[in-house]
C-alpha cells in the first residue's frame, strides 16, 4: 500500500528510466506510488508493451507503469527522479518545466558535481534536491533492469549555494523518505550537508570508476595491488582537495571513510558504471567525472596529477565511445 505520511500516493516521474531510475522508480511503483517512466528507444517500447522486469539481488519484481518519451505528456508531479547520464542533463532539463508545480522537486541521483547547478539554472535552486546513490544496476535488455549489488541507498538534501546555510527540510522530502522507507530494496536518508554529500561520492566515484575503468580490473585486484591502491587513494585525496578549495566543508574525512568502508565490504568483484559503459561501447561520463575535477582544479590552482593521469588514460576510449 502507498505510504505517504497520510497514506497518500506520491506522483513521481522518472526522467531517464535506466539502470538507476527504473530500479528506484520500480520499487516505488511496487509500493503503490504513481510512477511514470520517461525513456526512449527499444527500452521505451518494451516498457510500454511488456512493463518493467527487475532482476534484483534484493528480490525480482515486475511492474507496469505508464511510459513515454515526452515529458510534456506526463502532467504535473510531486517529484522528478532525474536519472539521465550527465551528458544528457542539459537537454533533459530543458523539458522539466511542464512536470513541475511551484512546490514540486527534482532529485538528481546522478554521479558528478555539475548536474545540480544545471538543473537549478532551469527550474530554480529551491526546486532542486542534490542526491547520490550507491547501487550497481544496468539495463540488461530492453525492459529488463539488472540490480547486481550495492545497498540501494539514496542520500539527498535541498540544494543551496555552497557558501549559504542549509535551508529547512521541505515537507515533500518527508513524504519521499516515508515512501522510500516503506518500499522494498531501497533506503533513503536526508542530509543538511548536500555539498559534502555530493563531493564525498564524487571522491569515491573518481577513484572507483577511474581505477576500475583504467585497469579493467575489479576492486579486489586494485586493492591487492600496492601501486594501484596508492593511486586509488591519491585520486580521492586530490578530489577532496578540490572540494576544500571550492568551500565545501566535511564533518568527516572522506578519504579515511571510503578506504575503510571499501576494504571492509564484500566488494572484491565490483567495478563501476563507468567501467560498464567503457567495456560495452557506451558513451562514458568521463567529462562529468575526471574531466570536471580537472577543470575545477585548474580554476582553483589545485594540483591533481593523479586525476589528470586517469583522465588522460581514459580519454581515448571515451572519445571512441562517443556516438
Ligand atoms: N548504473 C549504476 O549502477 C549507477 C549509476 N549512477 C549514476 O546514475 C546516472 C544514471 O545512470 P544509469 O542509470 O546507469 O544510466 P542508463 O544509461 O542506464 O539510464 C539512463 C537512461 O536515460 C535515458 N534518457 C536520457 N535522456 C533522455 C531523454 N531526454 N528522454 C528520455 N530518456 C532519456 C537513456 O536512454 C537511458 O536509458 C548516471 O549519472 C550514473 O553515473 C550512480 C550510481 C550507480
Ligand atoms: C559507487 C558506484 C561504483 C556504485 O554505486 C557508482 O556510483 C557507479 O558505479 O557509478
Amino acid at each position: 500500500m502507498p505510504s505517504g505520511p497520510d497514506g497518500s500516493v506520491m506522483e513521481i516521474a522518472v526522467y531517464g528510466a535506466g539502470g538507476v531510475g527504473a530500479y528506484y522508480g520500480g520499487r516505488l511503483a511496487q509500493q503503490g506510488h504513481d510512477v511514470t517512466f520517461i525513456a526512449r528507444g527499444e527500452h521505451l517500447d518494451a516498457l510500454r508493451t511488456e512493463g518493467l522486469a527487475v532482476e534484483s539481488v534484493a528480490g525480482d519484481f515486475e511492474v507496469d507503469c505508464p511510459a513515454t518519451d515526452d515529458p510534456a505528456a506526463v502532467g504535473e508531479v510531486d517529484l522528478v527522479l532525474f536519472c539521465v547520464k550527465s551528458y544528457d542533463t542539459a537537454d533533459a532539463a530543458a523539458s522539466l518545466d511542464a512536470m513541475l508545480r511551484p512546490d514540486s522537486a527534482v532529485l538528481s541521483l546522478q554521479n558528478g558535481v555539475d548536474n545540480e547547478d544545471v538543473l537549478a539554472d532551469v527550474v530554480g535552486t529551491e526546486r532542486v534536491w542534490g542526491g547520490v546513490t550507491y547501487i550497481f544496476s544496468t539495463i540488461a535488455s530492453p525492459g529488463v533492469v539488472e540490480h547486481t549489488g550495492g545497498p540501494g541507498r539514496v542520500i539527498f538534501g535541498q540544494y543551496h549555494d555552497v557558501d549559504g546555510p542549509a535551508p529547512d527540510r521541505p515537507a515533500l522530502a518527508d513524504d519521499f523518505l516515508d515512501a522510500c522507507e516503506a518500499a522494498a530494496g531501497m533506503r533513503a536518508d536526508y542530509t543538511d550537508s548536500v555539498h559534502a554529500t555530493l563531493w564525498d561520492k564524487f571522491a569515491l566515484i573518481c577513484a572507483q570508476a577511474g581505477l576500475t575503468a583504467a585497469t579493467r580490473q575489479p576492486f579486489g585486484v586494485i586493492n591487492d595491488t600496492d601501486e594501484t591502491w596508492a593511486l586509488y587513494r591519491r585520486v580521492m585525496e586530490e578530489v577532496v582537495a578540490v572540494a576544500h578549495a571550492e568551500g565545501v566543508r566535511f564533518e568527516w574525512d572522506p578519504v579515511t571513510k571510503w578506504l575503510d568502508a571499501m576494504t571492509s565490504m564484500d566488494n572484491d568483484e565490483n567495478y563501476s558504471s563507468l567501467h560498464y559503459d567503457l567495456t560495452h561501447g557506451k558513451r562514458m561520463e568521463l567529462d562529468a567525472l575526471h574531466g570536471s575535477a580537472v577543470r575545477r582544479a585548474r580554476e582553483r590552482n589545485v594540483d591533481v596529477p593523479a586525476v589528470e593521469a586517469v583522465n588522460a588514460i581514459l580519454r581515448p576510449q571515451a572519445d571512441a565511445n562517443e556516438p
